[in-house]
């Protein structure tokens, strides 16, 4: 009897698969695919996945042996296991690399698979006693709420108490709280009932309900319509039929208030999965949804590759979001991936939106998903007023006008709050000298023809470039004429923070971007500062969307002219969508709102579609000049690209790869190659970058081609010396 050796996906950059003979003492068998093996690789060592099982030729060379598994069951079985092989397919990536990426990082790593038995926290006698005597801050703040719960899951914890890992080490140590297993979960609070679903959320959690096998919806619903009604609706149904539910959100979305209020309605252990939690915490929720314990799992991008044996539904909230898409390793899409489980499991999907992708308003135009619409906000709320400020030959103070001005200090005497928002975070977009014209530059993203101006922040003191990160003190004098005059220009979030601030003393002013909240749980911080009194919130697309605060009254949209005229064909759809999604904070309680946009632009086409039309007229407008120009969704892209310090190695592969791709076959004609060309952005970082446009009107023509080119590609010569990478369905040409 022939041998038989394993056969295994290994995470490195490389098309094949590895074999090898089994561990000692083992014979191989079915049951070992999808398990975790240790394996030699060159002089190292690898945890590959098992594919399959192979007879090892007698005449061949010999194999080298595996380590050892890793543990006695497969950790990638069923549905999960076949959709990431025609995820591998459809990426026309490395399958080791595809799966690597689906594992959490200490699994691919070769750790233990996580134990999750539920571990939680309790005062011990010495907390209770210690208690009424400790200092304030935030270790009483949490023994007081432990005090409360009585005994608490960790997982609880991280929904309602974020941040108390430090604080509860610091109990530990002085003995006033003990560590205790939870096999058990305490029971969750009765579920809330909540609001009486209004007709159009009725009608569409009907037609949810009614689904039978694999059906995607796209749930078009405005602004505050009560599209998360609508999810819960659907997710207690598909609890009540004994069935997991994955929901997708952007990185903003996953609050601790969401998740709480997620618990509270559904009446089950809600988990969470995000890049706020550590590796052994996104493990163990994997874990817990691949052994069916996790009935209901939320998470960003990466929550698309929990394991779900017993699946009954996957709903995409703000489908449309950008952070969906993966930009660097496997450039996957969550959104499309999570639609491709459902159809392999048989499970209705929904994708909600207020301003749906342009790619899924086709797909409802085309028949292939079912549209559920909510036109108006639920309850009392009324949509918010939109008016245009013409600023053109207006004084600006930080970019704002008097009308501007005085439109916030009314609503703020009327009781409301405001969102100021301003697309671009820092104090100005850059830093020149008004004696000789000088200006702050990135020296590692500039070239000759396209030199990218350093931000200014903390008034203007310090330089950082947003496409590298580089950063450095500002200079006292001019480095070309030693001139005192150096100026920032413009106008960014923490400049209109100075202003608002200084003319607004009698009011809380936050500012929310990046560089204010890098902590998950500081956004909500900001929110809590504010609570409901009136008060001024400054902040780039980080507030745009998700975010319900009932006294916001008036949102001030300060320039947006830099995206009316932007060169990528997206920036149209991106634009209006972030438009329509601030708007949407206005008013969306009991009080009405207003939208206040400021432009030199007022007579700009896209605005005055919006305005008049809203985002529907837009999107019927854009999507018929895409029909004309054979643009996405009407043709099908991937970008190839390369990068490297000299621009000479990265044009010679992409030209090469574009020799090969027009050497494919006749029945591959209709596909268009553009490039090489420099990417728009040139250089970065201290790499020049080329990239070549693939585009093809069939998807079909497009896979076959780079299915036919792509192995060649990868053995090029300078395909080992280059940074380069294939991005199928590419969101952004930057
Ligand atoms: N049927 C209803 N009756 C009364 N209030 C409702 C109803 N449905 C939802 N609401 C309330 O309306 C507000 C908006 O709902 P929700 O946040 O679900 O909207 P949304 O469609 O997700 O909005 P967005 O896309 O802007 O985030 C919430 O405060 C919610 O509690
Ligand atoms: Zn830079």
């Amino acid at each position: 009897m022939p041998a038989t050796a394993l056969q295994l996906a290994l995470p490195v950059p490389l098309p094949t698969l590895f074999d090898y003979t089994p561990p000692p003492g083992h014979m191989a068998g079915p049951g070992d695919v999808g398990r975790r093996l240790r394996v030699p690789f060159g002089p190292r060592e690898m945890v590959g996945i098992v594919t399959g099982l192979v007879p090892s030729a007698p005449d061949a060379p010999p194999l080298r042996e595996a380590l050892g598994f890793l543990e006695p069951c497969p950790v990638l079985t069923g549905e999960l296991w076949d959709s990431l092989h025609w995820l591998a397919r459809y990426l026309h990536a490395p399958l080791g690399e595809v799966l690597a990426t689906a594992l959490p990082a200490t699994l691919r790593r070769g750790e233990a698979l996580p134990d999750i038995a539920d571990h939680g926290w309790q005062l011990t006698e010495a907390g209770y006693t210690a208690l009424p005597s400790l200092r304030a801050g935030a270790p009483r703040q949490l023994a007081e709420w432990l005090q409360a719960q009585g005994q608490c899951p960790e997982m609880r914890l991280d929904i309602a108490q974020p941040g108390w890992r430090a604080p509860m080490r610091s109990l530990h140590k002085r003995g006033l709280v003990e560590e205790i297993d939870m096999t058990m979960w305490p029971p969750v609070p009765t579920p809330q009932i909540g609001p009486t679903l209004n007709h159009a959320q009725q009608a569409a959690a009907d037609a949810i309900r009614a689904a039978n096998g694999y059906a995607p919806f796209l749930l078009d619903g405005v602004t505050g319509s009560g599209k998360t009604e609508v999810y819960l609706d659907a997710i207690a149904d598909c609890l009540a039929r004994g069935r997991q539910a994955l929901v997708l959100v952007p990185e903003i979305g996953l609050t601790p208030q969401m998740l709480a209020r997620f618990e509270q309605r559904l009446g089950v252990p809600v988990h969470a999965l995000h890049s706020g939690l550590n590796d052994n915490e996104r493990a163990r929720t994997w874990w817990a949804a691949a052994n069916g314990s996790a009935q209901v799992i939320v998470g960003t991008r990466s929550a698309v590759f929990v394991p779900l044996p017993n699946a009954g539904l996957i709903v995409i909230d703000e489908e449309h979001d950008s952070s969906y898409k993966q930009f660097d390793g496997i450039r996957y899409h969550a959104r499309d991936f999570a639609i491709v489980r459902a159809k392999t499991m048989g499970i209705p999907v929904v994708l909600g939106s207020a301003t749906p992708s342009l790619e899924t308003l086709q797909n409802a135009q085309a028949g292939r998903y079912s549209m559920l619409r909510l036109t108006e906000r639920a309850g009392d709320a009324k949509p918010p007023r939109v008016r245009v400020l013409d600023v053109r030959k207006r004084p600006l103070q930080a970019g704002m006008a008097p009308e501007m001005l005085s439109a916030i200090r009314s609503a703020i005497d009327a009781g409301g709050q405001v969102l100021v928002f301003k697309n671009r975070r820092g104090y100005a977009p850059m830093l020149l000298c008004h004696d000789c014209g000088w200006s702050a530059h990135c020296p590692r993203c500039s070239t000759p023809d396209k030199p990218t101006p350093m931000t200014a922040h903390a008034g203007g003191k310090r330089l950082q470039c947003h496409h590298c990160g580089n950063r450095r003190p500002a200079p006292s004098a001019c480095p070309d004429c030693a001139g005192l005059a150096l100026e920032p220009q413009g106008n960014g979030t923490e400049r209109i923070e100075e202003l608002l601030a200084a003319q607004f003393t009698d009011v809380p002013v936050i500012r929310i971007d990046r560089g204010s909240t890098q902590r998950r749980d500081a956004l909500q911080q900001h929110f809590d500062t504010l609570g409901s009194q009136p008060g001024i919130l400054i902040g780039t697309q980080m507030l745009a969307k998700g975010h319900d605060l009932p006294n916001l009254t008036l949102v001030a949209v300060v320039g947006i002219d830099e995206g009316l005229y932007s060169a990528d064909f997206r920036s149209g759809e991106k634009l209006s969508q972030l438009l329509v999604q601030v708007a949407g904070r206005a008013g969306r309680a009991d009080k009405p709102g207003e939208v206040l946009l400021q432009t030199h632009h007022p007579d700009h086409p896209l605005l005055h579609t919006l305005i008049n039309g809203g985002y529907h007229a837009f999107a019927d407008e854009e999507l018929a000049l895409r029909d004309a120009a054979s643009l996405p969704p009407y043709a099908h892209l991937a970008v190839l690209r390369a990068e490297a310090k000299h621009v000479d190695a990265p044009t010679r592969f992409l030209a090469e790869a574009k020799h090969l791709l027009e050497g494919v076959n006749a029945d591959v004609q209709a596909m268009q190659l553009h490039g090489p060309l420099p990417a728009p952005m040139p250089r970065r970082a201290g790499y020049q970058r080329m990239q070549l446009v693939i585009s093809a009107s069939q998807r079909k023509t497009l896979h076959q081609a780079l299915g036919t080119v792509m192995p060649t590609i990868r053995t090029l010569p300078d395909a080992r010396k280059l940074r380069w990478s294939l991005d199928v369905d590419a969101v952004d040409l930057y």
